[in-house]
């Protein structure tokens, strides 16, 4: 495993032959961190994006992972959500419960789904009130150097434009740094409306795992963790955890102009 220099802090880089050799590492490492956090803390917070990364879970609801991992610890969140139905095609949440929750026996009450019968602001405010109510109750870490909340795993993908969870390249909502979950109706990659994590939430993780897969992120991959800087910061740059780690999981299309 590399350690490459990204953005103000160092990453773990991982590149694999195949995104089958990429699921099953990815598989450990969360297995791995949920037992320690499941010891320091009693609880696991994960944080999940949309996306091609819910496939590449699929390793976690195989031997030897489905058996030894303490589902009843985890908490799961989404780092963003499309605003619409759970039942629709473009949602975040049916897209991880279709591929991934439905076959472990997390206990529903500890899914956070967004509410689906408000507008994009109400969703965005309703999610953040919940997360401040779970770090009152310390399900969730804080990071008081921060005062944002501090999720113990976020696996995160990368759109081929840089974006990640719903921060898109140029946008405002790339430096806003009061909220912890804030909206979306312009939303380059459709659809339009969404919510999202911001950056400082993303920053106080406590690991990142950024799971990038296939040639047509190549480009982006080198921006973001070789030495092509490139003029302005992409959304995937500014990934920089305050006080954690990031991981990076390619295979070797994502990585071939490294
Ligand atoms: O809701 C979303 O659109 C996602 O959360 C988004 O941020 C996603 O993670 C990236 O676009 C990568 O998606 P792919 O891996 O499918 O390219």
């Amino acid at each position: 495993m590399a350690e490459v220099p990204v953005g103000k802090t160092k990453a773990d880089l991982q590149i694999f032959d195949t995104e089958e050799d990429l699921s099953v590492s990815l598989a450990k490492y969360t297995a791995e961190l949920s037992e320690k956090f499941t010891k320091e803390r009693g609880a696991f917070t994960v944080v999940v994006s949309g996306g091609s990364l819910i496939k590449s879970l699929r390793k976690l609801v195989e031997s030897p992972y489905f058996d030894s991992i303490d589902w009843a610890k985890w908490h799961v969140f989404w780092v963003d959500e499309r605003v619409v139905p759970k039942d629709h095609a473009d949602s975040n949440y049916k897209l991880a419960y279709d591929g991934f929750l439905s076959k472990v026996p997390i206990p529903p009450g500890q899914v956070y789904a967004i509410n689906d019968a408000l507008s994009a602001e109400g969703a965005a405010d309703d999610y953040e009130t919940c997360l401040k109510q779970l770090v009152k109750t310390k399900v969730v870490d804080l990071l008081p150097a921060s005062g944002f909340p501090k999720f113990d795993l976020m696996l995160l993908g990368m759109g081929p434009d840089g974006h990640v969870a719903s921060l898109f390249p140029g946008h405002p909502l790339l430096n806003e740094n009061q909220r912890w979950v804030t909206y979306i109706k312009d939303s380059p990659k459709p659809p339009p409306e969404r919510i999202t994590f911001t950056f400082p939430v993303i920053n106080s993780a406590a690991k990142i795992a950024m799971v990038v897969v296939g040639a047509g992120k190549s480009d982006v991959v080198r921006r973001a963790v070789g030495s092509d800087t490139g003029s302005d910061m992409l959304p995937v740059q500014m990934v920089s955890p305050a006080v954690g780690a990031t991981t990076w999981f390619l295979d070797k299309e994502a990585a071939s102009k490294l």
